[in-house]
């Protein structure tokens, strides 16, 4: 196949990312911190700054019932939902559609006071991995979003400053098949979620202000996003 201009940093970031992703809490370095949880869910953050920034790295583990990894990344990947899920989202353009798993999209955040607003622009790729810990087990899909440059889109010219982030969610489908040999079921599986991310956030914010707002909004954008797929796919039959 051709590859097109990201594809080996593209290639290399899904790799590493999806490493990192598959590490238990405790294999990721010291210093994580329990800092939300709810049910299934466990977020963790750890505390760095560069440069007097927060860039404080993200874990989120959850495991949600009546869905696959396959469905997870698809409604987390397509543009064409994510207003529906994501809350703090302004504005969305697809940049580039470099192919049909690797989008380049610019998006602008709700102005959170007293910082001011942010826009970002990053390259999506969704992918299908073998599940090589379990060979005849359900295959392991992934969505990584990397910041890239967009020469039309320089930073910090307008309203906006610029964040950087690096985003992986990581999905493991699980089945459990019924007893009686019957046909699989949406309530024959669940998935578990992987959510790690780093975000920069460009220009000076208050450390306070910056972990108050993840604090608050991270929880409630992974719960907001599994109900919203849950409900997407409950009368739809299940994609693996
Ligand atoms: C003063 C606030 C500065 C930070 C604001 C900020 C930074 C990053 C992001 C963000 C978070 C997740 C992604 S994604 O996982 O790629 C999904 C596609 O949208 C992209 C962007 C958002 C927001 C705005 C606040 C905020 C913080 C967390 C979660 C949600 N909202």
């Amino acid at each position: 196949a051709i590859q097109h201009r990201l594809w080996p940093e593209v290639d290399r970031l899904v790799k590493q990312q999806v490493a990192m992703a598959r590490m238990g809490i405790g294999e990721c370095g010291t210093g994580w911190q329990l800092f939300a949880e709810d049910g299934e869910m466990k977020m963790y953050r750890r505390e760095e700054e560069v440069d007097g920034m927060v860039v404080d790295p993200l874990k989120a583990v959850h495991v949600v019932k009546g869905i696959t990894g396959h469905e997870v990344c698809d409604y987390f990947f397509n543009p064409k939902y994510r207003y529906d899920w994501e809350t703090t989202l302004e504005h969305m353009t697809v940049l580039e559609t470099i192919s049909d798993d690797t989008l380049v999209f610019l998006q602008t955040h709700k102005r959170i006071w007293p910082a001011s607003q942010r826009d970002v622009v990053f390259w999506s790729h969704m992918r299908k991995l073998p599940n090589d810990q379990d060979r005849d087990g359900p295959d392991i899909w992934t969505v990584v979003n990397n910041s890239t440059e967009s020469p039309e889109h320089p930073a910090n010219v307008g309203k906006c400053v610029r964040i950087y982030l690096t985003v992986c969610l990581l999905c493991q489908t699980r089945v459990h098949p019924p007893k009686d040999g019957a046909p699989i079921t949406r309530n024959n599986v669940s998935c578990k979620i992987t959510y790690c991310s780093v975000v920069n956030p460009g220009g000076w914010a208050p450390a306070s202000v910056l972990r108050a707002v993840y604090k608050r909004e991270y929880p409630k954008f992974l719960k907001r996003f599994t109900s919203y797929v849950i409900n997407q796919t409950k009368n739809k039959p299940l994609m693996f």
